[in-house]
């Protein structure tokens, strides 16, 4: 076992007595450990890399028009409470000689949504990242996400979603493009 590990899981156990329970008791005896594996996992982004994780599988290709991938799920963190927030991605992008994997787009979300992160900057992060690995001639990314920070405590709003959007590239700079997309994720009622 890692020393990181079972120092984490000694932070959980510090917490659970912290709340004033038995940390020792039968049902939380291995609970630090199991929550210390858990929150590794939710946030193992910090442990991938782009290039890694793209793998070479950029393919040449002579498309050149808009390609859209829709509703990639999404569990991130939020770095101001660290609770969940869950939710949507939308990605686009105009290529430019090269096409990227399809399953990549949705590793690229992971890896940046596995961090502790606020809704606005992961948007940026994924969107930056695919331009870099595609040298796309734009790249268009939305999310759409509701924050357990807003639903289970503080404002306890159960409805709220919040949208961000990063147009990059065409997107930013062409109306009709950034319109194409926006009406194909059926973002333009
Ligand atoms: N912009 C943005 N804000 C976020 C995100 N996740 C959480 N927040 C907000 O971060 C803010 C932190 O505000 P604070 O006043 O320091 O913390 P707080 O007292 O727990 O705030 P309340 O949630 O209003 O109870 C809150 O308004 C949260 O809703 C995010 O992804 N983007
Ligand atoms: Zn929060």
């Amino acid at each position: 076992m890692s020393k990181l590990l079972d120092d984490l899981a000694g932070h959980y156990r510090a917490i659970i007595e912290g709340l004033g329970e038995d940390s020792h008791r039968e049902g939380l005896r291995d609970t630090p450990m199991r929550a210390a594996k858990a929150m590794q996992f939710l946030t193992r982004g910090y442990q991938q890399d782009l290039d890694e994780l793209v793998n070479n599988a950029v393919f040449e290709s002579s498309m050149d028009e808009m390609v859209v991938v829709q509703d990639i799920e999404l569990y991130s963190m939020c770095e101001h409470h660290m609770l969940p927030f869950i939710g949507k991605c939308h990605i686009a992008y105009m290529p430019q000689g090269k096409v990227l994997g399809l399953s990549k787009f949705a590793r690229i979300v992971d890896m940046y949504a596995r961090r502790l992160q606020i809704q606005e900057n992961l948007t940026r992060e994924i969107a930056e990242a695919i331009e870099r690995v595609t040298k796309a001639k734009g790249v268009a990314v939305v999310i759409e996400a509701q924050h357990m920070c807003m639903m289970m405590r503080g404002v306890e709003k159960q409805n709220s979603r919040m949208k961000t959007s990063v147009m990059l590239g065409q997107f930013r700079t062409s109306q009709a493009t950034r319109t194409e997309f926006l009406n194909l994720i059926g973002h333009n009622r």
